[in-house]
């Protein structure tokens, strides 16, 4: 695969999603070399849902970033375009509210929850500042954001050790547990094609999302940016 890859359209992506729904929990976790599960805590902490808030997973997939949310006794609304992901997340986990939408036109009222979050999702959709604006459109005033994405190392040996592993270990690793191994290659080639953390902490403030600020996972493998609607 070359670089066109990154060039998905959104039913391109809906549909490389498909296939890949059946294996992806197992994918990621084979993948992150476990560092997955610690990520998502850090991101529960961050969300710090509490009991009846409503929180919104967007590009929830098959709905394991919302669990950490629904187990706080938040209402999570897990939300994703790939009919795959949710059918495979509704067979694991019936009870949470799935909801079919767009990123960039979310299917939600204005000012409905109290925080809205994004796992390994932003880099994906295809129109970044569309997806944040109507974040912060359906987010209440005084209600957060959190986003969990895949950035870059801030320690060049490191970086240079990890861009290696992305490009050169990974996909091999996929071919073995995906069932599109293609996939992978594609998520190599957009995490390196990913705006750096000072460059998405930009980006939020363009949505319109205030006291923007980040902190790095494993040495900015992954960032985490939060951010606020002004009351
Ligand atoms: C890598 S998965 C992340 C799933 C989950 N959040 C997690 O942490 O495991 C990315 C998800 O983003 C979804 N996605 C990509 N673009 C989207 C869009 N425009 N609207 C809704 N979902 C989208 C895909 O369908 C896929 O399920």
């Amino acid at each position: 695969m070359t670089r066109a890859s990154l060039d998905k359209q959104p039913h391109e992506v809906a549909s490389m999603f498909d296939d890949v729904a059946e294996r992806y929990d197992l994918t990621n976790d084979v993948l992150s070399l476990g560092q997955d599960r610690r990520w998502r805590k850090e991101v529960a902490e961050a969300v710090d849902a509490r009991p009846a808030q409503k929180v919104l997973d967007l590009a929830a997939g098959t709905g394991t970033s919302s669990l950490p949310f629904a187990r706080t006794g938040a209402y999570v609304v897990p939300c994703d375009f790939s009919q795959g992901m949710l059918r495979v997340g509704k067979r694991a986990n019936a009870w949470l509210p799935y909801t079919a939408g767009d990123a960039t036109r979310l299917p939600f009222k204005d000012d409905v929850f109290d925080a809205v979050t994004i796992s390994f999702g932003l880099r994906n959709v295809q129109d970044t500042d569309a997806a944040l604006r109507e974040m912060h459109r359906v987010t209440r005033p005084g209600g957060r954001i959190v986003i969990c994405e895949f950035s870059h190392p801030t320690w060049t040996p490191f970086r240079t050790v990890y861009t290696e592993y992305l490009m050169r270990a990974l996909p091999p690793v996929a071919r073995a547990v995906s069932s599109n191994p293609d996939a992978y290659v594609y998520l190599a080639e957009s995490i390196r094609a990913w705006p750096d953390q000072p460059a998405l902490a930009e980006r939020l403030k363009g949505a319109g999302w205030s006291k923007v600020a980040w902190r790095n996972l494993t040495g900015g493998v992954v960032a985490l940016h939060r951010g606020f609607k002004e009351s």
